[in-house]
């Protein structure tokens, strides 16, 4: 009985030799043979660690979290003056206030402990101040080296340039903390699923590696384009997206008997942009992080 589970959660593994340097048996044997299962790096990944269903069913909770942040920014027009580093007469290193928010909101989230967990991506990894909590024993999934692929500096762009004035009100209403906040939250959340890629391409890498191996050793950033790409995937989450966009987004009232009424034709946020943004920035960056990850798999 106890083979039987073994094997088949083991079906699929790459070839022993990359995998388990200390025991070099074929890991479904393994256990029979006496490998000890706290030196075997692959069994104890396989058997703690993340699958395909696990990392999408987190991509797909991110998309509720992205959701929303952008329907609460929306509630706050454009607000230029946030944006604009002589508003705060060019003290503080030249930094607008959202700029200003940032740093200083991490800073107090690195102290507080928030990168240490590695889904959590700083912007401003420079101003970071050690954690003053005891460090937390986060499972150590991604190959370290790969791990630090990093384009946060193409979302805080993608963001503030292409993707917040599709969806605020043009306007001023003087609500800049408030709107830094909100733009805080939804870089943040952004940030994690677009750095999810990596949690992802480790997942792929290790389900097909020689075809990855292959990839990563001629450098063939196409080839693994090619190899982690599910156009169908893709087509789901957009439309799915665009569906939680109309859900979340609407008005819902009470009419005077009680009965539930909901206005279809305005969203607080237009399901077509949330739909763009994802198929424009969101998917595209995560497969940049993959390929970017995986090229750095084997260092
Ligand atoms: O779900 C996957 O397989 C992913 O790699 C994630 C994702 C996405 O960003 O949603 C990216 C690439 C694939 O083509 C499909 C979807």
């Amino acid at each position: 009985m106890r083979y039987h589970v073994v094997d088949r959660d083991l079906r699929g593994l790459p070839p022993r030799e990359q995998w388990c340097p200390i025991c070099k048996l074929q890991h479904g044997l393994a256990i029979f043979s006496g490998c000890n299962l706290s030196h075997c790096r692959h069994i104890q990944e396989k058997l703690n660690g993340i699958s395909l269903k696990s990392v999408r069913e987190f991509l797909t909770r991110e998309e509720d979290s992205i959701v929303f942040s952008l329907i609460e920014r929306a509630k706050y027009p454009y607000n230029a003056p946030v944006y604009d580093p002589s508003y705060l007469g060019f003290t503080f290193h030249n930094h607008s206030l959202i700029e200003l928010f940032v740093r200083e909101t991490e800073a107090l989230q690195a102290k507080a402990g928030r990168y240490q967990n590695p889904e959590e991506v700083p912007f401003f990894p420079e101003d970071l101040i050690l954690p003053l909590v005891p460090p937390y024993k986060y499972p150590q999934e991604l190959h370290p080296v790969a791990a630090s692929v990093n384009v946060s500096t193409t979302i805080w762009h993608m963001y503030f340039d292409r993707v917040l004035p599709q969806f605020t009100s043009k306007g001023n209403d003087g609500k800049y903390a408030q709107t830094a906040e909100a733009d805080l939250i939804c870089l943040q959340a952004l940030s994690r699923r677009i750095h999810y890629g990596r949690f992802v391409a480790e997942v792929k890498f290790r389900a097909a590696p020689k075809d990855y191996i292959t990839a990563i050793k001629a450098k063939d950033s196409d080839g693994l384009m090619r190899l982690l790409t599910s156009a169908s995937q893709e087509e789901i989450v957009k439309r799915r997206v665009e569906e939680k966009a109309k859900v979340f987004g609407q008005d819902v009232t009470l009419d005077t008997k009680g009965e539930t009424t909901s206005n279809h034709s305005k969203y607080k946020v237009d399901p077509m942009v949330v739909y763009s943004l994802y198929s424009d920035w969101v998917i595209p960056l995560t497969k940049l992080v993959e390929v970017e990850y995986l090229l750095h798999r084997l260092d």
